[in-house]
């Protein structure tokens, strides 16, 4: 199997440069529309698919995003590996704007979102103690290194729902809970990834001290564009840098990401839905 790599953009980050034969393609999904037509090409030779998390022009909030089709989508096209790209407030005084985090944990506060591919019909339990992929993670850590940022290997996202930024009460509490960063998407994607045995890697650009820090103002959108604008260069050498990490024959994950599904479908056989199988046929096909 080959290597393809999946980057999802975040806010500030609504295309990539240097895909070779690159195209915008449009992916049907059982679960609606992705966020956005698809850049699939190549870079450095290696199969890449980059999809802007809220569209082109920011169309979609944290609320309306839809997850499901677009790690379908990914899926679908042959992705093996997937690196989202996030910008956060920092929850500690040592992770600053300008730095990138390798998130390896989350604690899900978001509500009003589709979380599963799984439901009635067809019943699926994947394990999430380690909800990122520490190959792929390593992987984006060395590239983000070499685009020359300062790198903390390993944090907690804390996903709200949004869009509103937190309180100072809510912002004091998750520091408390031991959350590191803060943004509005990392879940459900990062669970979705999993249900669909994709490697998922999270970076996240820090914009903000979110609004816990006595010394900073409370976030606004201003600040965290200000801080992403001049992040950009850093996010474009990141993606350039995974081809070169990630390799173009690809070995099975030594973390069993692209085994997720093997002991996670309760339902038994002959009680499955076939239009819920239907739906399944991308993201579950190989234990269906
Ligand atoms: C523009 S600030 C809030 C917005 O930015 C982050 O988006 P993403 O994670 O896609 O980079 C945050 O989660 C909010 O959606
Ligand atoms: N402070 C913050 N809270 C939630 N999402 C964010 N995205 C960037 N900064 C953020």
């Amino acid at each position: 199997m080959q290597t393809m790599i999946g980057v999802i953009g975040g806010s500030g980050v609504y295309q990539i440069d240097g895909l070779e034969g690159a195209s915008w393609v449009r992916v049907k999904t059982p679960w609606g529309k992705p966020s956005d037509e698809i850049l699939v090409g190549r870079l450095s030779g290696v199969p890449m698919a980059f999809l802007p998390r809220h569209g082109r022009g920011h169309v979609h909030s944290p609320s309306s995003i839809p997850f499901r089709a677009n790690i379908d989508a990914l899926k679908r096209l042959g992705c093996t590996d997937v690196v989202a790209v996030s910008a956060v407030g920092s929850l500690r005084a040592d992770y600053a704007p300008g730095d990138f985090v390798i998130v390896d944990q989350y604690i899900d506060r978001t509500f009003a979102r589709e979380k599963s591919f799984f439901g009635p019909g067809c019943v699926g339990h994947v394990s999430l103690a380690h909800p990122t992929c520490p190959r792929l993670s390593a992987a984006a850590a060395g590239a983000a290194r070499a685009a020359g940022v300062r790198v903390h290997e390993g944090g907690t996202y804390l996903a709200m729902e949004g869009p509103q930024f937190s309180t100072l009460a809510e912002s004091r509490l998750y520091r408390q809970w031991g959350a590191d960063v803060i943004g509005m998407t990392g879940m459900p994607e990062a669970k979705l990834a999993r249900e669909a045995e994709l490697c998922y890697a999270s970076v996240a650009m820090v914009t903000d001290f979110d609004c816990w820090h006595p010394g900073h103002e409370a976030v606004d959108v201003a600040a965290v564009i200000a801080t992403l604008t001049a992040n950009a260069g850093a996010a474009r050498a990141l993606v350039a840098g995974l081809p070169g990490l990630l390799g173009g024959v690809r070995t099975p994950c030594p973390h069993g990401c692209d085994r997720a599904l093997e002991y996670a479908l309760m339902t038994a056989p002959d009680k499955r839905d076939a239009e819920v199988l239907a739906r399944l046929d991308a993201v579950a096909g190989r234990v269906l």
